[in-house]
């Protein structure tokens, strides 16, 4: 007697035997979930290669605030270094501007991480390396342009962390949407200059620190860049990766914002566009 299988109700397009269970933000693919993780990680894997982003050996910091893309970045990066023997030695290393009620929380949730996968984590304060909190700037400023000297402190502080754990390379969670709204915020601001570097995937610049001190020449890189927010969420999601996912309470205000909003909301155009054509 010969059994026929029974078909598969909405097959994934990659596989066409497991059901699809979600569709592809990038491209509209239905797939099923081992599909999704396979191409989202090759994705990152090709990015990583093409771009020659490491080299064999290379100590590698990896920027983690405990929020979704930096968690799925030190989940995806051990995975592929082990997965193709990149050869690299991941380190976490974490920046705690002083915000009580927020980064306190997240850094509870990178010290999870460095347990769960097994990366050692390095946490470097802004009242340590500064002598000021996030808190006491705000308290003697106020809440506008908060965003603006934090900025400024955290990518000091990342070189100053480093410097401190004698790595190569700092990778960032940066993301695709991330890229755009800077783009746009440059195009606003009139900002030339950043507008020409804020694409690249991996910059070299000498920053200096506060008291004028070259800090580095550590390379920096972004290997999200072609990566959607939506895919990372849907990622951790169907991971159920521990992260963190709380808006910093001293952002409502920022500029980046309204960029945010806007990109979100012309997307929702150009997606409906796509549907009624
Ligand atoms: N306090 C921090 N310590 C270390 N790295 C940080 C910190 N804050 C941000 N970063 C790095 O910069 C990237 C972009 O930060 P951003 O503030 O835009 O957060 P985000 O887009 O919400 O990302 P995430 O989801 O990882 O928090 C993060 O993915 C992370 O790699």
């Amino acid at each position: 007697m010969t059994t026929t299988a029974k078909p598969i109700r909405n097959p994934c397009n990659l596989c066409q035997s497991a059901r699809a269970i979600l569709k592809r933000p990038k491209t509209g693919q239905q797939l099923c979930k081992d599909c999704f993780y396979h191409v989202f990680e090759t994705e990152i894997h090709n990015t990583i290669v093409d771009n020659k982003l490491f080299r064999r050996g290379d100590r590698v910091a990896i920027g983690a605030s405990g929020g979704k893309d930096s968690t799925v970045l030190a989940y995806v990066l051990k995975l592929l270094n082990d997965r193709y023997s990149y050869g690299l030695d991941l380190v976490l290393l974490s920046i705690d501007e002083g915000i009580t009620g927020y980064r306190d929380d997240s850094l509870e949730t990178v010290k999870r991480n460095r347990d769960q996968y097994q990366i050692p984590l390095l946490i470097v304060s802004y009242k340590d390396l500064y002598g000021w909190s996030m808190d006491d700037i705000v308290k003697e400023i106020g809440r506008k342009n908060n965003c603006t000297f934090c900025g400024v402190f955290r990518r000091q502080a990342l070189d100053r962390g480093a410097i401190m754990l004698n790595v190569d390379h700092i990778v960032t969670g940066h993301n695709a949407d991330d890229i755009a709204e800077t783009v746009l915020m440059n195009i606003l601001r009139g900002d030339l200059p950043r507008l020409q570097r804020c694409t690249s995937i991996i910059t070299n610049d000498t920053s200096e620190d506060a008291s004028g001190i070259e800090t580095s020449k550590i390379l920096r890189s972004k290997p999200f860049k072609y990566t959607y927010e939506k895919e990372i969420v849907m990622y951790a999601y169907f991971k159920k990766l521990d992260y963190f996912s709380t808006e910093c309470i001293y952002s409502p205000n920022a500029y980046r914002g309204y960029a945010r909003v806007f990109l979100k909301d012309l997307e929702a155009l150009y997606t409906m566009r796509l549907y009624f054509v």
